[in-house]
């Protein structure tokens, strides 16, 4: 090191060019005040380095792990813009894995590829002094490493990206796993299966383990083979000198020098590419996901106007599930504003089916829709899903209180939401038991009995005051008085309002204009 070789010799002040020149050019006087100004300068370069050093890694997590931001959000928005159809058919704990697990791999892609990149130009400022100074040797080294790459990367690296690709696997069931027994916990505790599922779950975060445990061991082997290549590279040098001027390397001293301190800050840059590659390898699986989820096609439907003065028409509709198996074969049907409508039919004959036709949620696969007389295609389709209130067969509720949940918003009109409760037959559970509209109702609405969620389906379907209600199987889980009089209330909103009605107990449907049976994809009018 410069700094002890001219502490312990001072005559180096005058012997060596560049000690002398800034020897002068301060204006000393002293070789000891110049070693000491060396030193003091030495401290404050070291200093420096290591904020500068800190700020890089600083700004690098910053701008590597505030990408999850950007991820995250795009993955979310192109989540909520998916259509129904691809919705329920996509895997929920896949979702779930990309947005968590995926999103924050990567992040890790990113570091690694900003680290890599620093640690090229480093690696290209050392290369391009190691050919100044010889550049016989330096070619002769960049073989030598070139083919230690290769090995390298047939070996490692080949089996850490094998290893990404089955941490990407096992990562998959460990969410499905979570994701499955915790939908189905009830089910599972009756059924006593916790120990087959636990088996699973042992089995897949040990493979995951496993992985990240070769990924772990096999990262470290490039920095040991390095080392061992770094030693080779300068007893070979010296081998060299000795070969080819058959005497003591004595006069070659500084080239070696400069060499063996090459190699020194060369191999860890070496290594922490290697490093920083393999990380790419092994998290590669995240950025393909990712990439495949931006590359979805959004629904993309337009919002203009809709008016519904007179009916709804549908002419031919067609709709199916799996290509030669239609569950809609021709439906036609015209609702006229303000009549009431039920749907009727066996289980599995297609009513859901056609009220989600109904509501915009799926698009006939022949035939049309027209409202008024407009067609109801990608245009409009987002107006005319704000003038329908829908209570579903599977109610899903969110965690919060029950006004969150009535208004699906956190800013709502407290008046509106006790009238509808009010009107859902709810309104005065809540207000003697509990905290009102503000009592909060668990995760899904565990805290609610299988009617009162029912119920508060209903009050959520009529808080915008829709022009359509759609209610599909909505009271099924009531008892015959709490049914008649919520429907009661239902019938009664108005004439102006259009309300289908999907149900099983013919009683719900008593005061309806019209009942339609879907039998064999088709729409029957009963008398
Ligand atoms: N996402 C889906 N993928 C494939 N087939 C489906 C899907 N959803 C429903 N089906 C099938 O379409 C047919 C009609 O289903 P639909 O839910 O409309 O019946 P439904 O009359 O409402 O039944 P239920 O009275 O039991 O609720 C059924 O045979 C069902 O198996």
């Amino acid at each position: 090191m410069p700094f002890i070789s001219v502490a312990t010799n001072f005559d180096l002040v005058q012997e060596k060019w560049y000690f002398n020149s800034l020897y002068d050019l301060f204006g000393f006087s002293d070789p000891v005040d110049f070693v000491i100004a060396f030193g003091v300068s030495l401290i404050g370069f070291y200093i420096l380095r290591s904020m500068i050093n800190y700020l890089y890694f600083y700004l690098l997590a910053r701008f590597s792990k505030g990408r999850y931001y950007s991820i995250a959000l795009k993955l979310f928005k192109k989540y909520l813009d998916r259509s129904y159809r691809d919705y329920i058919t996509s895997s929920k704990a896949d979702l779930i894995k990309v947005l968590v697990a995926e999103g924050q791999n990567m992040t890790q892609v990113l570091s690694s590829l900003l680290f890599m990149m620093s640690e090229i130009f480093i690696v290209a400022i050392i290369y391009a002094i190691l050919l100044w100074i010889d550049w016989k040797i330096t070619l002769l080294i960049t073989v030598f490493l070139l083919l230690n790459f290769v090995v390298l990367f047939k070996t490692v690296s080949f089996r850490i990206k094998e290893a990404g690709r089955e941490r990407e696997r096992h990562e998959r069931d460990f969410f499905k796993i979570v994701h499955g027994v915790l939908g189905n916990f009830k089910i599972i505790k009756l059924s006593d299966t916790g120990e087959r599922h636990m088996a699973k779950f042992r089995e897949a975060v040990d493979r995951l383990s496993k992985s990240r445990i070769l990924y772990d061991s096999l990262r470290e082997l490039p920095r040991l083979y390095l080392e061992a290549v770094g030693f080779i590279i300068v007893i070979s040098i010296i081998l060299y000198y000795l070969y080819t001027t058959r005497s003591d390397v004595t006069a070659y001293l500084p080239v070696i020098s400069v060499f063996i301190l090459a190699l020194y800050r060369l191999l860890p840059s070496f290594h922490r590419i290697f490093g920083a590659y393999n990380n790419i390898l092994y998290n590669y699986r995240a950025v393909e996901q990712i990439h495949e989820e931006m590359l979805y096609k959004s629904e993309n439907y337009g919002d203009e106007p809709v008016s519904f003065c007179r009916s709804i028409r549908l002419e031919g509709v067609c709709f199916w599930y799996v290509p030669g198996k239609k569950v809609l074969n021709g439906v036609n049907l015209e609702i006229r504003k303000g009549e009431k409508i039920g749907i009727v039919g066996e289980s599995g004959s297609g009513k859901s089916t056609l009220v989600d036709i109904l509501i915009g949620l799926y698009r006939p696969m022949e035939g049309m829709i027209f409202i008024d007389d407009a067609k109801l295609d990608e245009s409009n389709i987002r107006s005319w899903r704000r003038k329908i209130g829908y209570i579903p067969q599977k109610i899903e509720l969110m965690e919060g209180t029950v006004a969150q949940n009535v208004a699906l918003e956190d800013e709502y009109d407290a008046m509106r939401v006790e009238e509808v409760l009010r009107q859902a037959r709810l309104l005065d559970f809540f207000k003697h038991e509990h905290e009102g509209i503000k009592t909060m109702i668990g995760e899904d609405g565990i805290k609610l009995s299988g009617g009162q969620r029912q119920r508060l389906a209903i009050a959520r379907a009529l808080y915008h005051d829709p022009d359509i209600l759609v209610l599909d199987e909505a009271t099924s889980a009531l008892d015959m008085q709490t049914e008649k009089e919520i429907m009661e209330e239902i019938y009664d909103l108005g004439s102006e309002k259009t309300i289908i009605i999907v149900a099983h107990r013919r009683s719900t449907l008593e005061k309806c204009n019209f009942i339609y049976e879907v039998k064999n994809g088709l729409l029957k009018k009963w008398d």
